[in-house]
């Protein structure tokens, strides 16, 4: 075919056809496989979530960490058969290391409140909302990032902790709209096992191992988790009864089969407080509630949609024995961690997401080319005054500068003209109202 100056054959049809050399696929514009982008309408949705898990974390005095979205695969290795480790996003860097995407963010914690030692001031009182990772197969679709909120207070024993926990994520569920008879928490006590089992010779490791597997209930037929169970060394028998101890839904039944220990007396303590923080309606006791991470040692609660439709909206629990697993000395910790996914699916179940649009104070337009160093002047001057100002930066229509200030919500349209301008003056149109008038560019406020 004959080729023009451009080197493109003749064909006057077809699209231009390149040299062999010159072909460039298309790149696949979509983000990676079970990821995300944020363009300004989701942007503007996580902002607003981010801003609320954070002025609850400042309400309640807690300060803010962050940790690299990559850590030593390490961290992450528990022997407990855990989901998060099944899919663990791990590959080794160009210096043989083996790394990992963090799939949450309490090993982080862990690792820095050791790294900090003895001079990090007890009870430590932290939060964080980051970005987690996990190597899902695809086959089910599910994403395989989220921004998760953790909360965590380290250094205090006491079930104070955990009630102050469940507290900030009731005040963070008033603050966007949720109430009690939206979401209830689910809590328990890992003790409550602990001392079941205590009965029975059931080696530590077995012990976190149990609780991975119960934490499955729900989700898998309950022969499988009794075949899981006798993997792990439990006869039927304990099996059996382990099982009715998990049906459990009121603390006298649990007293009754428990005796008063350890776990009773957490539990007891914590609706106690519950009751003084004022949201005894949000929380119930659920024996089978365990949460699936494997460190758990005490209190463990998750937030749960009252309609059922959803998986768990958040989940935590005290983790007092995770820091001598990474060799540090063993310090009293809880936390909780909060996912951004299933917390807006439930906003858009109950039609509370919130209106948020592209907002502008000032559109500034130079209404000649001359002019647009004027027009930088006053954006400038608008913008020192902490307007938030959208600049014109080429020529454009009057018809389009309007379609633009609609498009942004502009309070105001600055139009500097070259008659106002030799005055000093530009001109102001309010948009709500079609007001119009000049003034002195120094008089601007
Ligand atoms: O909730 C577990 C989890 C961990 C990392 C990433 C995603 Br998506 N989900």
């Amino acid at each position: 075919a004959a080729r023009d100056h451009g080197g493109r054959s003749g064909a006057l049809t077809g699209p231009p056809v390149m040299e062999e050399e010159e072909l460039v696929a298309k790149i696949d514009v979509n983000p990676p496989k079970g990821t995300r982008d944020f363009p300004p309408e989701e942007m503007r949705l996580r902002n607003w979530l981010f801003h609320n898990f954070k002025e609850v974390s400042r309400l309640y005095g807690f300060e803010e960490v962050d940790f690299p979205v990559l850590e030593s695969e390490a961290l992450f290795i528990r022997k407990a058969g855990e989901e998060i480790r099944d899919q663990l996003y791990c590959f080794e860097d160009r210096g043989n290391r083996r790394v990992a995407l963090r799939p949450e963010l309490t090993p982080s914690l862990a690792r820095l409140v050791i790294q900090r030692g003895k001079s990090a001031p007890l009870p430590l009182k932290w939060f964080a909302v980051g970005q987690c990772w996990r190597y899902e197969r695809m086959t089910r679709g599910r994403r395989r990032e989220h921004y998760q909120w953790n909360m965590d207070i380290i250094g205090v024993p006491e079930v104070t902790a955990e009630a102050e926990l469940i507290s900030s994520i009731v005040t963070f569920f008033k603050r966007i709209g949720i109430t009690a008879s939206d979401v209830g928490f689910k809590v328990s006590s890992r003790k409550v096992l602990q001392e079941l089992l205590r009965r029975y010779s059931l080696s530590e490791n077995a012990f976190g191992k149990v609780c991975v597997i119960i934490d499955k209930i729900e989700k898998m037929p309950i022969e499988e988790i009794k075949k899981d169970l006798t993997s792990v060394g439990l006869s039927e028998d304990v099996i059996k009864e382990l099982l009715q101890v998990l049906s459990i839904k009121s603390l006298a039944e649990l007293e009754d089969i428990l005796g008063s220990g350890e776990a009773i007396a957490d539990l007891k303590y914590l609706f106690s407080l519950a009751e003084k923080f004022g949201y005894s309606d949000w929380i119930q006791f659920d024996a089978s509630v365990v949460r699936g991470l494997a460190y758990y040692t005490g209190i463990v609660f998750e937030g749960f949609d009252r309609a059922g439709k959803l998986r768990a909206i958040c989940g935590g629990g005290r983790y007092d024995r995770l820091l001598s697993t990474f060799g540090g000395d063993d310090l009293p910790a809880c936390g909780f961690g909060f996912g951004d996914a299933v917390i807006v699916e439930l906003l858009k179940e109950k039609h509370l997401l919130p209106e948020l649009s592209l907002q502008v104070d000032n559109i500034v337009c130079a209404l000649d080319p001359d002019l647009r160093g004027a027009a930088a002047t006053v954006a400038t001057i608008l913008r020192g005054k902490g307007q938030s100002t959208d600049l014109v930066l080429e020529n454009k229509p009057l018809k389009w500068v309007f379609k633009r200030a609609a498009r942004a919500n502009a309070q105001r349209l600055i139009l500097v003209g070259t008659k106002e301008w030799e005055k000093g003056m530009v001109g102001v149109k309010i948009l709500a109202s079609g007001e119009q008038y000049e003034i002195k560019v120094d008089e601007l406020d």
